[in-house]
């Protein structure tokens, strides 16, 4: 394991109201989705992991462990990581629509050019 995203747990409809308020302050948000059902914001009580940035061709992996008591979200190495080698996982983002597609600067042989 390299590193937990951790976070407030929230049902979805709950964080998208959030998100809307943290657009609102102009304030990034920082929000990872387990099984649609449920969501873990990391704005304002989150671990470093939130600041991980996607690649198509990543050295981590990210994974939803499930306990008895809830879930955790565990991001762990998917090959050997250099020494100051960003670290990087696959979004896997569902793909949305045009204007709100974002553009990939992952940099990967393999970039899929979009992130969502
Ligand atoms: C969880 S944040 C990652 C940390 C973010 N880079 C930061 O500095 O706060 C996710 C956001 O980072 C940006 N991002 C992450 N990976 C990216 C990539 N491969 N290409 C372009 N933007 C990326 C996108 O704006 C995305 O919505």
């Amino acid at each position: 394991m390299v590193i937990e995203y951790m976070g407030d747990i929230l049902r979805a409809e709950v964080a998208m109201r959030k998100e809307l308020l943290y657009k609102a302050k102009n304030r990034p948000a920082y929000m990872f989705r387990i099984y649609g059902e449920r969501v873990i914001d990391a704005t304002r009580s989150g671990s470093p992991a939130r600041y991980i940035n996607h690649s198509c061709s990543p050295n981590c992996v990210a994974e939803v462990v499930t306990f008895e008591r809830g879930h955790k979200i565990i991001i762990s190495a998917a090959r050997r990581i250099e020494r100051g080698e960003e670290l990087c996982y696959d979004y896997k983002l569902t793909p949305v629509a045009d204007q709100s597609k974002i553009p990939c600067h992952c940099g990967a042989a393999n970039c899929r050019k979009w992130i969502n």
